[in-house]
């Protein structure tokens, strides 16, 4: 059979890394394509790697390309929507990285748009459901052997981020990991968000609010608390414990290889994303590969894209007021059938 022909768009430090992936350890896919704005960057990777790969200036041309069949969007969230109309109007599946959209009104444009096509076209990049500790946890809850899920306790610690990175953002592109975990393991919706704001580390721009500490509600009556701390200085940390009815399960805790000695013990920290969700996102580009190739989406969709998008708009509007804010979801069966 021959290889599915990938082009990607946008290609900052997650879109390199996804090329990377694509060209050299993806098995039915070839990287054909690269579009940046950064006509040089993205002209300097097609050139690194391996096999016959074009720089295509323009996102929508790449997209266009007849000798492209699928696209990753791993541009930045403001140039989503246009890029994922394009995909469908082309009919080329794609895998969006999140937030798939701004806000929610244009998301719930992309899922009525996709709807419209009449075949799931889109994917988002919500990797963690990929990563083997997320799925064991997700598969030991839905076993029940520890009753039902209660709680969710969530850590998301960044070593740094960009100073342009705003408090907004740390709901819409960090926080929206946990929006998308919570609405995963419980298998439900969220309907009320609270964003509260501590006093910020004094190592951010004036009027950033890091770090924020989010309570979900769940229709379920379960809650997830989420601390999110983009400016953490010592590496990257993501947790997640469970409590359920009979026992609790953590995961996360870093507990590769220990080590004891001079007076100390202790580990490595990842320094980012691309190191700790390294796995998660190798099995999630593969499977939306194989998916693609059926003509399907194995993982998050439009939807799921959507649903995160309004959680995130009612927490951004949360943190400025401090109160609890509920959710405006669309009827799924309304619009979807
Ligand atoms: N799933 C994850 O864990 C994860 C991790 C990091 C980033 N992301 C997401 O990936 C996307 C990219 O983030 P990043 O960290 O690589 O950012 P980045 O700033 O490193 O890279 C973005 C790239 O997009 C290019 N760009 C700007 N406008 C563009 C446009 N209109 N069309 C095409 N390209 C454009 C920029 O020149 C840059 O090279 C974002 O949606 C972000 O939220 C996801
Ligand atoms: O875009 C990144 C990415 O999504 C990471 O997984 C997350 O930990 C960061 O907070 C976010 O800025």
């Amino acid at each position: 059979m021959t290889d599915l022909r990938i082009g990607i768009v946008g290609v900052g430090a997650m879109g390199a890394d996804h090329a990377e992936r694509v060209a050299r350890r993806t098995a039915g896919a070839r990287l054909v394509a690269v579009s940046d704005p950064d006509t040089v960057r993205a002209e300097a990777l097609a050139t690194a790697l391996p096999g016959d790969v074009r720089m295509i200036a323009d996102p929508l041309e790449l997209i266009a390309d007849g000798e492209v069949d699928a696209v990753i969007l791993a541009s930045p969230g403001f140039a989503h929507a246009e890029q994922l109309f394009a995909c469908l109007e082309h009919g080329k599946p794609v895998l969006c990285e999140k937030p798939l959209t701004m806000d929610a009104a244009s998301a719930l444009r992309v899922v009525e748009a996709e709807h419209k096509v009449g075949r799931s076209l889109i994917q988002v990049g919500f990797m963690r459901r990929f990563d083997p500790e997320y799925a064991a946890l997700k598969e030991l809850l839905a076993s029940g052997e520890l009753g039902r899920t209660l709680m969710l306790h969530n850590v998301h610690r960044n070593k740094s981020v960009a100073p342009t990175f705003r408090s907004e953002m740390i709901v819409r592109d960090s926080l929206v990991h946990e929006v998308d975990v919570a609405r995963w393991l419980f298998d439900d919706e969220i309907t009320r968000i609270t964003v509260h704001a501590p006093k910020p580390t004094s190592l951010v721009a004036d009027g950033v609010l890091d770090p924020q500490l989010a309570v979900f509600e769940l229709a379920n009556g379960a809650i997830a608390d989420v601390e999110v701390f983009v400016n953490f200085q010592v590496g990257y940390e993501v947790r997640c414990e469970a409590v359920a009815e009979r026992g609790s399960a953590t995961i996360g805790l870093g507990s590769g290889v220990l080590t004891r000695a001079a007076g100390q013990w202790g580990g490595a920290m990842p320094a980012d994303f691309r190191v700790r969700f390294e796995r998660a996102y190798d099995i999630e580009v593969q499977r939306w590969v194989d998916a693609a190739v059926r003509g399907e989406i194995d993982g998050p969709s439009a939807w799921d894209g959507y649903a995160a998008a309004a959680v995130c708009e009612a927490g951004i509007e949360s943190l400025t007021t401090g109160r609890p804010v509920d959710v405006d979801l669309a009827d799924k069966r309304q619009i979807l059938g």
